[in-house]
């Protein structure tokens, strides 16, 4: 018989079961799918985390000021870490979402009020037969105005930032680089000497990868054809105590170093301002890419520019003609400088990588992050070829040579120009996969890679002396270097893929 509590017992046994194993699993509606984009998460973040002050034209925010400061990052050193943001959640007070740039309208104002003043400057109308010194009363080098540019530049480099972004280093002295080892490299392309060099600006170990094989003759104090490329700060006596011996192994040392053969240099004399028949030297600013230089990545073509680079530098050179015509050994250097990243470093570059995997470009995934399109300075770049007789000396005297540049980037040649150096010619740095428009003229070699049902063949593009880099991300990469970063740099993709722009 049943109990006269049966009903309540049921329910009670019913609660209990729910208690005991959840509320039913909510039945997934089927909705339409949204047609319109996708929402960027950043920006509603933004929009959720901020009062209406910040808009979708407020580019340069982050949650972590601290950590994504573009002075903090790459360098961020954990032992500094105070553990204050940790504690301001503890005590109740979130994370701010914090905008660095100044509204619209504002910037916008004061672009049109400098573009007034501005001169255009065509580059390109560098003659390189022009021998006249161009030294320039020395302007202050672009680390110092760097504060000035960091909205993407649309083919204009005009542009001003209304907010103080962080300077990178307050000392108006000169700037002073040493260099503090030289040896002997051979590459693929022929040999090279690679130069260390210190500065009293920073912290890092930039290199300049000297092409002078010249220097290898074997009677080293015969007056050679063209003057010796020569580190002043190498070859100069550091001290009354230094032996020669110490000299040489620091590598300032002339000729072919052998077991045999040790000659320490002397200190170097300003040489001749070479004949007009010999090309002015052939050199490269280049900035650091660990993905592209070492991993082997092929997002980027920097592994390819560097062996690009040394290989045109070290192509033997004919001059005179007739029967003075005559060959010499390429000259001229690849200035390596330590700004991973375009200056941001390697981990802010990682993670715009992830911003660029969910759709963004190079130069907005730069400024999502807080940083901006490009930070690099050439300052360095400037002193390292000072002090290896590629510039005129501290009044600005033409003592030495002029350059031929290899880059598509315009702000490279006016820093360098800035700096002092006369630049008489732009050399361009056309992509190896441009210059093959057909994707079938790329002859892919060396390095097999298994996937599970395929086995492709792709090229070991960015070691030195490899072949060439391409794929769909290093074409939307040098695209946007052309359309958004006003690389000079005729688009020159395969036909398929120019039709899409
Ligand atoms: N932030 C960022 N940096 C990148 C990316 N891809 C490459 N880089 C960096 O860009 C820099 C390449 O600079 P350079 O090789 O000097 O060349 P460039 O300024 O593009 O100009 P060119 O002289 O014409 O080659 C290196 O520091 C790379 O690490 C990217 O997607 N994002």
């Amino acid at each position: 018989m049943p109990s006269p509590h049966s009903h309540i017992d049921g329910a009670a046994d019913e609660a209990l079961l729910d208690i005991l194993t959840g509320p039913d699993p909510q039945v997934v509606k089927k909705t339409f799918v949204r047609r319109d984009e996708p929402l960027d998460p950043l920006l509603l973040a933004a929009a959720a985390a901020s009062g209406p002050h910040v808009t979708r034209n407020h580019y340069a925010h982050d949650f972590f000021p601290p950590i994504m400061s573009p002075q903090a990052s790459g360098s961020w050193d954990w032992t500094k870490y105070t553990g204050q943001e940790s504690a301001s959640k503890a005590n109740g007070t979130r994370l701010t979402y914090v905008s660095r740039q100044a509204p619209r309208r504002q910037r916008l104002s004061v672009d049109d009020a400098e573009k007034e003043n501005e001169q255009p400057q065509d580059i390109d109308s560098l003659k390189p037969t022009d021998k006249t010194p161009l030294m320039k009363k020395r302007r202050p080098s672009l680390a110092s105005s760097l504060n000035s540019d960091s909205k993407p530049r649309q083919k204009s480099s005009s542009s001003t930032e209304t907010v103080p972004a962080p300077v990178i280093s307050p000392n108006s002295s000169p700037l002073k680089v040493k260099c503090m080892a030289r040896t002997r490299i051979p590459t693929p392309h022929g040999p090279a000497f690679l130069h260390i060099y210190h500065s009293d600006r920073d912290q890092k170990e930039h290199l300049a990868i000297v092409v002078d094989p010249a220097q290898f003759s074997e009677t080293p104090n015969e007056p050679a054809i063209a003057p010796p490329i020569r580190s002043q700060s190498l070859d100069s006596i550091w001290s009354d105590t230094e032996t020669e011996m110490e000299r040489i192994t620091r590598g300032a040392y002339v000729g072919r170093l052998t077991q045999h053969s040790q000659h320490a240099s002397n200190p170097l004399t300003p040489h001749d301002h070479p004949s007009d028949d010999i090309p002015a030297p052939l050199i490269r600013i280049h900035s650091e890419c660990f993905t592209g230089e070492t991993v082997g990545s092929m997002r980027c073509d920097c592994g390819e520019q560097l062996d690009e680079a040394i290989r045109q530098i070290s192509q033997p050179i004919t001059i005179g003609s007739g029967p003075s015509r005559t060959t010499i050994p390429g000259r001229g250097a690849v200035i390596y400088l330590r700004q991973e990243g375009r200056g941001i470093g390697l981990l802010s570059k990682i993670r715009a990588y992830n911003l660029q995997d969910m759709g963004h470009d190079t130069v907005t995934a730069n400024l999502m992050l807080g940083h901006k399109a490009d930070e690099r300075a050439y300052d360095i770049a400037g002193a390292i070829l000072r002090d290896l007789g590629m510039a005129g000396d501290e009044e600005g005297h033409l003592v030495s040579e002029a350059v031929r540049v290899l880059t598509n980037n315009p702000d490279k040649v006016q820093a360098l120009e800035q700096e002092g150096i006369r630049v008489v010619e732009r050399v361009p740095m056309i992509p190896r996969s441009w210059q093959k428009k057909k994707a079938a003229e790329r002859k892919p070699k060396l390095v097999h890679m298994d996937t599970q049902d395929e086995v492709r063949i792709v090229s070991a593009a960015t070691v030195v002396g490899g072949g060439d880099v391409h794929g769909e991300d290093l074409d939307k990469y040098l695209r946007t270097k052309v359309l958004r970063m006003g690389h000079m740099l005729p688009l020159w993709m395969d036909d398929e893929v120019q039709s899409d722009i």
